[in-house]
């Protein structure tokens, strides 16, 4: 009986090898024939290996050209110029693994149709207009001033005991968030112990990433799992799992029309975000308790655990090479004669130095480097002499836009110059700045930028990601100076790619020492 099965599984597998290599409508794009007619290879380079394939991929490159079948349904370009194409398709669907990967079905980033997704992001929209994001500057700053305090005690210290720095960063995105989008800040700055590590529990997520990818399915056990079950397996994340609850039980509330604000503040713009998942022009049957939770969740998470990375990398060169850190100072002083100076985003994004220091910490950080695919649900995309069927999921991770050469020559060097440099030759190297994606699923935290008037100084105050970068590097790095301790420049080299990139140990951490300065 087993020989027979055995029998009837190794024929099925090789009928459909040979479908796959001879007879599927991709069966013509290059690449190597073992990717082509089994999942298992990325398989084993992602979810064996921990985030390895998109190294086999740059490989593929390398011998097939820019073009590439990458496993029996994607195809990836490794094109910089043909990025905008991919992500503006108009009308375009999430390819269904890659929205997987979000752990959160009911979320607008997992949606896959076109049409669902724009009324989910039609009811955040508002939540993030521009009046609430300018009013949330205040508020950020306010953070960053805790921040401060936190840096100014651990100078003062005996001993000068080093910072987690990707932990004050971590704390200080996450109060950011929660107080912008829960109405209550968790309060992670004021908590003076941070052994009870946010960034820890992102790392966590990270390594579930690719097996969510091939087994979507799994979140329905996750779910079905009680957080006491999932915060004994993952101690780190008991702050993550606290921030859980409190949103199970908010949406909960708020369903049961517990929470003020439902019926009696109709007329008022949201305050939080569940208000603006309950409003009365929501449809009813987007009211539900798994959609406020999912939503509410990856608001969270998306918000939280890059903008982080981003702030750390940047850290990291700046500790690393003090002149960066020397120059930037000088120019900081333009606008904060003194170190307790607060300037506004508007002052600070005139900087061309501080804007160099942000683009170049988030062209390295790569907050997401997953290759988030899109699907043309009609018509065919055209790569050269190529026609790309509809319905195949295509996409190019934004590390190879961040990372090619033609366009950042010595593209590992951390060189706040080159944007410099490259407006006052008229190029718009911005375009090719993509970390937030593009088109309609791009992040809603960078709603208000358009990467061209980067250096023109228009909209960026509005923009919750650049205004937390701006406010945050400028208030740390006028004041003081860090002093990397057991950490070296190579440790947030990125070899691996869990969704967001990591480094070879899977932690992206710095540790520094800091010093006021004058
Ligand atoms: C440096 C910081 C950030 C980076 C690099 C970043 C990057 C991204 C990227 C690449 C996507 C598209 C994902 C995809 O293709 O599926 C995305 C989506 C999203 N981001 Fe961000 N993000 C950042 C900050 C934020 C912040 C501060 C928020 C908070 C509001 C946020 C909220 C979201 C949401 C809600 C989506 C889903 C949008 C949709 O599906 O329509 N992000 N982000």
């Amino acid at each position: 009986m087993y020989l027979i099965i055995l029998t009837a599984l190794i024929g099925c597998t090789i009928t459909q090898a040979i479908y796959r290599l001879y007879f599927h409508p991709l069966h013509t794009f290059p690449g190597p024939k073992i990717a082509a007619a089994t999942f298992l290879y990325q398989f084993f380079y992602d979810a064996v290996l921990g985030g390895r394939y998109i190294w086999e991929v740059e490989k593929m490159h390398e011998k097939y050209g820019p073009i590439v079948r990458i496993n029996p349904r994607d195809l990836h370009i490794k094109d910089s110029h043909y990025f905008d194409t991919i992500y503006r398709i108009p009308k375009q669907e999430k390819d269904a693994p890659s929205a997987a990967i979000f752990m959160s079905p009911y979320s607008m980033i997992s949606t896959i149709s076109h049409n669902q997704h724009r009324t989910r992001r039609a009811m955040l929209n508002n939540f993030f207009s521009k009046q609430a994001v300018v009013k949330l500057e205040p508020r950020i700053q306010a953070q960053v001033n805790k921040l401060i305090e936190r840096l100014e005690i651990a100078s003062r210290q005996p001993g000068n005991t080093p910072v987690r720095v990707h932990d004050a960063f971590a704390d200080l995105t996450i109060d950011v968030i929660t107080e912008y989008t829960y109405g209550e800040s968790m309060g992670c700055l004021d908590d003076p112990d941070e052994t009870n590590s946010m960034s820890e529990a992102v790392e966590g997520f990270g390594v579930l990433v690719h097996l969510m990818w091939f087994l979507p399915g799994l979140v329905k056990l996750f779910r079905a799992t009680p957080l006491s079950v999932i915060e004994r397996f993952q101690p780190k994340a008991a702050k993550l799992f606290g921030v859980k609850r409190m949103i199970s039980n908010r949406s909960i509330a708020i369903l049961q029309k517990k929470t003020p604000g439902d019926d009696s503040n109709e007329d008022k713009p949201p305050q939080t975000v569940f208000e603006a998942l309950t409003a009365p022009s929501v449809p009813a049957e987007e009211k539900t308790l798994p959609r406020l939770e999912d939503e509410s969740f990856v608001v969270l998470i998306a918000g939280m655990g890059t903008t982080m990375k981003v702030l750390t990398l940047g850290a990291l060169h700046l500790a690393h090479n003090k002149a960066l850190a020397r120059t930037l100072r000088e120019e900081l002083r333009q606008v904060m004669p003194e170190p307790s100076s607060r300037p506004s985003c508007a002052q600070l994004e005139k900087l061309p130095y501080l804007t160099g220091v942000i683009n170049e910490s988030l062209r390295l950080s790569h907050p997401l480097l997953f290759r988030m695919a899109r699907v043309s649900p009609v018509d065919p995309l055209v790569y050269g002499k190529y026609v790309i069927p509809p319905g195949t999921p295509i996409s190019e991770s934004s590390y190879f836009v961040h990372m090619d050469p033609s366009l950042f020559p010595d593209p590992d060097s951390f060189d706040p110059d080159r944007w410099i440099r490259a407006s006052e030759q008229g190029f718009s190297l911005t375009s090719f700045l993509v970390p937030f994606s593009k088109g309609s699923r791009q992040c809603l935290g960078i709603k208000w930028v358009h990467s061209e008037t980067l250096y023109e100084n228009k909209c960026l105050s509005y923009s919750l990601a650049y205004a937390e970068l701006y406010l945050t590097f400028a208030a740390v790095f006028r004041r003081f100076d860090l002093d990397l301790v057991e950490t070296s420049i190579g440790d947030l080299r990125i070899t691996r790619d869990l969704g967001g990139g990591f480094p070879e140990n899977k932690k992206f951490q710095v540790f520094a020492s800091v010093r006021e300065v004058s």
